[in-house]
């Protein structure tokens, strides 16, 4: 199901109920950085998050090393940001929250 692009006030909004995520700079995605004790509790961290992404069927772009996980959502069938982008993103962090940070 395609969705809609959300406008500036939407995701200015969104934001606001997020906690450490940011905008990117050419705007289309949002960004985070999470970073865990150990790379076991950072890949703890992926699977959970991959599973949320199924369910979604919407996928984060992300880069690992270690203990550190960067991740990059952004809707490319819309073209920007959507709503499931900060469904995600709060699925993330509720996954992020288990887990013991460094
Ligand atoms: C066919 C399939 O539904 C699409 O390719 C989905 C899959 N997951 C996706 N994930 C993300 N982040 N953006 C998309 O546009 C997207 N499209």
């Amino acid at each position: 199901m395609k969705q809609e692009k959300l406008g500036e006030e939407a995701i200015g909004e969104a934001l606001v109920g997020l906690d450490g995520w940011t905008r990117s700079g050419d705007g289309v995605a949002i960004e985070k950085s999470y970073r865990f004790k150990s790379f076991r509790e950072a890949f703890g961290f992926m699977t959970e998050a991959a599973l949320a992404a199924e369910k979604f069927n919407h996928h984060p772009e992300w880069f690992n090393v270690y203990n550190r996980v960067d991740v990059r959502l952004t809707n490319h069938d819309a073209g920007g940001l959507t709503e499931l982008d900060f469904k995600l993103a709060a699925a993330m962090d509720k996954a992020a929250a288990l887990r013991t940070k460094s």
